[in-house]
This record gives structure tokens, sequence and C-alpha cells, in this order.
């Protein structure tokens, strides 16, 4: 499709630039689709030429969307057609439909901004595809009264649709994974942009029906003008008449030469104003000059197609009216007849003729009517008797207005013309529409921009929850650490490490004692009844120890193997003999027994410091001997150590009271 859409564009356009028949405008789109449609190519060495060619197209369509929207008074029309007169025929015509130029703008900025979804290419992609969708259901809703051209012909639609389709499929071709998020930006920019192409619609229809009314109300004012002008110069001339009935003869040729004259200088478009007999022979004539052949004509026989009108006049004493008719002078006119009666016998005398010139009638109505803004024409049925203004550039209108003149109906054509409608034409739906597709630009944007700010955000939030999870695991497996440093894992008491660190701890403490505990016979416990069995006895007994310990502020730990220690810091060797011997009791009264039934015991030996520096290895090796002691005296007993000698050489009295 990359590679047809452009060649299949570019033959439409050129198609439709070959026709004959086609508009300017349609001319100067067609030569816009070629130029983007080879933009379309890549040429690899001559990449310079499709800048090139996208920057001056963009010009010009922005020029022609300027056109639309400067107000005439900064902007004439006039200018614009100096500035182009270069072209054939006038610039406006030249200049494509509104939805046209836009739907190409919009399709000219995203190729430059190289379909990129940051820049709004998607946006402006969906506007240009409904400008052109728009303006094929125009031509469904067509109403003919339109001043500007709101829809290209459908080979030009259908060349702007493919190269919008080309656009669409290598933008969703290079930027597939990035579309999922452009949903809403893209509806939320489409909304206005919607908006704003029915708004136009309406404005530029309503406008249209303004201007339309406004220019047939116009025509209709100088259709009552040209019947006011008739009924006028009728009444003029019917008091005319009645001067002559008082004058109850024919004219003399000095009164009706002094009479007529001040009439024809009323009514310029008079040809004459003559006195006929009743035999309908012209005895008097005003002005001479011009209407000499018209001096003794016979008119019944001279003007038959006057004849019906005439004999209205002289016979049956009533006014008549010729129509339009071919006067003697060669020009079209309308002669009226009004009967002279004699003011005593009552007879007609004589008929006043009043020749009306129809060229010279329509010159004074017509005079200072700007024939650019319309051209008007005059017909009696199918025959044109005549017309001012210019035919060139017309809307596609024609206001027909039916005028009686002296009975006879005429038709006034009003056909305006499009430069001047242009003039007065309200910018207000251009406007809109720009300001609208501005605002959609914009939100797309905004949301855009919002939306990929949100999406890093969720990213970075996502991070550092993932980081604090890291972290509170690493800090668990720190604690975990440090406490399986100072612990056993098996029973979970306090392990060697720890004890020694509240020995530290409490080295000024006195007294200070110490227990060492010993399972006795443990590995026949092993032995017996199993490894496992042997490690859920030592918790049993880590249970009790760390009970009956714990109770006296006093720490209980695993020394290693099935030994236990305990510190217990303020206690004197009475107070830790009656700890242990506790310790020592619980432990037997367990639910602890060996496989032959008895029960299991521990020994525990004492040392107690009441005085002196601490000396951590004297105090435990004291309590060891007496561990020692215990087992040699036949386990399951408290032993308390020797006195511990102190620093200075002296032995420590009440360390086994
Ligand atoms: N199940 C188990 N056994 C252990 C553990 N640590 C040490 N032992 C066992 O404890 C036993 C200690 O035995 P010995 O040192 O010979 O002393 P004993 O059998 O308790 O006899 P006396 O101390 O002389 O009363 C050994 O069989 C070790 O294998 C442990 O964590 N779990």
């Amino acid at each position: 499709m990359t590679r047809i859409g452009p060649l299949l564009a570019l033959t439409l356009a050129l198609l439709t630039l070959l026709r004959q028949d086609a508009e300017p405008a349609q001319h100067s789109t067609a030569v816009l689709l070629i130029v983007l449609a080879v933009s379309h190519w890549q040429p690899e060495r001559i990449w310079r030429l499709r800048a090139w060619l996208l920057g001056s197209l963009l010009l010009v369509m922005l020029l022609v969307m300027a056109s639309y929207l400067l107000p005439e008074y900064w902007l004439s029309i006039a200018h614009w057609n100096a500035w182009l007169s270069a072209l054939p025929g006038d610039a406006y015509r030249w200049r494509p439909p509104a939805l046209m130029t836009l739907a190409l703008l919009l399709l000219v900025a995203s190729l430059q901004l190289n379909l990129r979804l940051a820049l709004g290419a998607p946006l402006l992609l969906t506007l240009s595809g409904l400008a052109l969708l728009s303006q094929a259901l125009i031509q469904q809703w067509a109403t003919n009264i339109w001043v500007l051209d709101h829809a290209a012909p459908p080979s030009l639609l259908a060349a702007a649709g493919c190269l919008l389709t080309v656009q669409a499929s290598l933008l969703i071709r290079h930027r597939r994974e990035q579309l999922p998020g452009l949903r809403r930006p893209l509806l939320a920019g489409l909304a206005p942009g919607l908006a704003a192409l029915l708004f136009w619609h309406q404005q530029t229809t309503l406008e249209d029906r303004r201007q339309y009314h406004a220019s047939a109300v116009q025509s209709r004012a100088l259709a009552a003008d040209f019947e006011r002008e008739n009924a006028d110069h009728l009444a003029a001339m019917r008091r005319f008449v009645s001067f002559w009935e008082l004058y109850d003869a024919p004219p003399s040729d000095a009164d009706w030469a002094r009479q007529a004259s001040r009439y024809h200088q009323d009514y310029r478009y008079f040809l004459n104003i003559a006195f006929i007999l009743p035999s309908s022979e012209i005895i008097r004539v005003f002005p001479l000059a011009g209407n000499e052949n018209a001096l003794g004509a016979r008119l019944f026989d001279d003007q038959p197609a006057g004849r019906p009108a005439l004999s209205e006049a002289l016979i049956h004493g009533r006014e008549g009216s010729t129509g339009a008719i071919d006067l003697l002078q060669g020009v079209p006119g309308i002669i009226h007849y009004l009967p002279v009666h004699s003011r005593t016998s009552g007879e007609v005398l004589g008929a006043t003729a009043m020749v009306v010139s129809l060229p010279a009638l329509l010159d004074t109505l017509f005079d200072g009517i700007d024939t650019r803004a319309q051209a008007l024409r005059l017909y009696a049925g199918e025959q044109l008797l005549g017309e001012v203004g210019s035919l060139d550039d017309r809307v596609n209108w024609r206001h027909r207005f039916s005028i009686d003149v002296g009975g006879q109906p005429l038709l006034l054509d009003a056909l305006p013309g499009r430069s001047a409608l242009l003039m007065q034409r309200a910018r207000l739906p251009e406007v809109g529409l720009l300001v609208g597709l501005v605002f959609a630009y914009l939100l797309y944007l905004v949301l855009f921009a919002y939306q990929r700010l949100a999406g890093q955000h969720r990213a970075a939030h996502h991070t550092n929850q993932e980081l604090r999870r890291e972290v509170q695991a690493r800090s668990i497996l720190q604690r975990e650490v440090e406490w399986m440093a100072r612990h056993d894992e098996l029973t979970e008491l306090p392990n060697r490490r720890l004890f020694m660190e509240t020995l530290d701890a409490n080295a000024e403490r006195r007294p200070l004692s110490v227990l060492i505990c010993d399972v006795d016979h443990f590995k026949r416990i092993n032995d017996h009844l199993g490894h496992l069995a042997g490690d859920r006895y030592l918790r049993h007994i880590a249970e009790i120890g760390r009970r009956v310990i714990c109770e006296q502020d006093g720490l209980f730990a695993r020394y290693g193997g099935e030994e236990f220690v305990a510190c217990l810091p303020g206690s004197d060797t009475a107070q830790a003999k009656q700890l242990a011997e506790r310790l020592r009791q619980a432990v037997h009264q367990a639910d602890l027994l060996h496989h032959d039934g008895q029960r299991l015991s521990i020994s525990i030996g004492i040392a107690t410091q009441t005085q002196g520096a601490l000396d951590i290895g004297q105090l435990m090796q004291v309590a060891d001997e007496a561990l020692y002691v215990a087992k040699a005296g036949g386990r399951n007993r408290v032993v308390s150590g020797r006195p511990l000698t102190l620093s200075d050489g002296t032995c420590d009295p009440l360390s086994t009271r």
C-alpha cells in the first residue's frame, strides 16, 4: 500500500487535472495532491527534495487557510487577486475548498512531523480523515445555495484518501507497540475536533442561507423599485392627460412641446410623448429630434404590434399598454396609450402615447447598482430585454421576480456575484473550525504527555515498591543472620557468644553466678531413641531452663552439645544453688525418659563471684570443675565450685556460701 497508494493518488489527481470541464479550484487541488503524492517517495540521495516539497506545500496551504480566516477588511479579496494575478482568472476561484485544504494541510503536517505520536500525528490523520469524510457526506446533503465550494470531486477525495491510508499504515507499522496507549488522548482530541467540524458545517450553512436571503431581499427591493418607477410615470402621464382634457381640443405644436418637455425631463427613459388622433395618426411628438419618422405615422398600419393597446385607448376610451415590443426607433420598449376625452362631449379626442425605452429605463433603474455584486436581466417571456453586470464568477443562485408594467408581466432575474458575497461573508465558521481543531490538538498533546508521564511514574513506583520489598527482605535476612550469630538454631536459646557478651555486660555486677548444666548420659538417648528424639529432648530442656532462669532475670544459653549455661547477675551462691536445684528438679520431673524408663537428669556446676574484678575464664573453669564433681558424684545433682582467687591473690570468701 505504501508504494501503490501514492501512485494511485497521483493518477487520480492527474486525470482530474487533465479534465477540460474541471473548475479552477479542482485544478489547484489536483496540483497540491500531486506534490503531496510525490512527497511520499523517499529518494535516498535527494532527501532534501522531499523536505523542500513539503515545506512549500505547507506554506501554500497555510496561505489558503489564511485567506479563509482573515477578515475581508484586513486583507481584501482584491489584494489576494493582485498578488496572484499571474494565475488565469480570479485567484479566488483557484482556491481549493476549505475542508479539502484542511484535510491536505493535516496530511502534510503529519508527514512533516515524521508521523510522531508525541507530536500528534495520529490525531492529525484522524481529523484529516474526518474532513474528507464530511466532504463526501456534504455532497449528499448539498443545498445548492453555497457561496463557497465546500466539496472536492470524488476523484480528488479518493486521491487524498489514498495518501491518508498510506500514512496511517506507515504509522501503524512503525509505532505499533505504542498504539494501545493512544486510545485516551486520541478519543479526547477527536471529540472537540468532531464538534468543531459540526460547528463549521452548521455555521457555514447558516451563513449561506443568510446571504441567500439577504440577496433575495435586495433583489426584491430592486423589482419593487422597478414597479414603483413604472407606476410613478403612469400617474404622471395621467395628470398630463387631464391637462389636455381641460384643453378640450387636439394640442397645438407649441403647447405640446412646452408641456411634454417638462415630463420628458423628469422621465429620461421616455423616448417620446406623442399625441395620436382617433385615426391612429401621430400629429404631435416630443422631442422631435430622433423621432422624425414617427411624426405622421399611422400606427394601426405602421406598428401592428401596438394595435390592440392603441385600439383600447382610441376606440374603447381605456388605457392600453403594448407590453414589450420592438419600437419604431429600433429598440425594445413599452408604449402606454392614455385616451384624451373631450370635456364637453366626452368623445375620444385622441390618445397620448408614452414610449418607454426599456434599455433607458433599465439604465435609470440600475444606475448606481454595483454590477460586481450582481447581474440583472429583464425578460419579456423568453425575450431578453436588457441586462447589466457581468455573468462571470456568479454563484449558482437566481432570484426571479415578476414585475407588472402597466398590466404587462416582465421577469427580472438577479444573479449575485461571488466576490461581493465573499466580501460580506462572516469568517466565524472557519475561525470556529480552526479554534476547535487547535484545542483538540493541544488536548491530545497534553493528554499524551500526561499519559506518558503517568506511565513513567507508574514504572518508577513499581520499581520503588520492588526496591522496598528487597530492602525489607534483606533487613529480615540481616536480622536473621544477627539472631543466628547469637542464638542456637535448634533450641532458639542464646548461644555461647551472647552468653559471653551478657557476662561482659554484667562485669561490674556483684554477686554474679554462673551455672553449667550437662545432660546426664545423653549419648544413650541418641543411641537408643535416635538423634531426632535427642534434639526434641534438648529443646524441651531448653524450654524448662528458659522458664526457670528467666524468672530470676537470668540468661539461659546453650553452651554447646548437650551443655547449657546460665548467667545470674545479682544471685549469690545460695540463690544460684536454689535456682539450679529448681532447674534440676524441673528437668527430672519432666516427661523425658530414657529408653529403659529411667528419668532424664542433669548435673549442674555453680561458680559465684562476689567481689573483685571479673575473670570470666576462672569463673567458667570453677563452674566446670563443680560440674565435674557433680558428674563424678553420681550425676543428677548440683555442686557449688571452689572459692575464686581474686586478682590480688586473695580468695573470694563468699563465693561458696
Ligand atoms: N541429638 C543430639 N545430640 C547431640 C547434640 N550435641 C551433642 N550431642 C550428643 O551428646 C552426646 C554427649 O555424650 P557424651 O559427651 O559422651 O556424654 P554423655 O553421654 O552425656 O554422658 P555424661 O556427660 O558423661 O553423663 C554425644 O553422643 C553427642 O553426639 C545435638 O545437638 N543433638
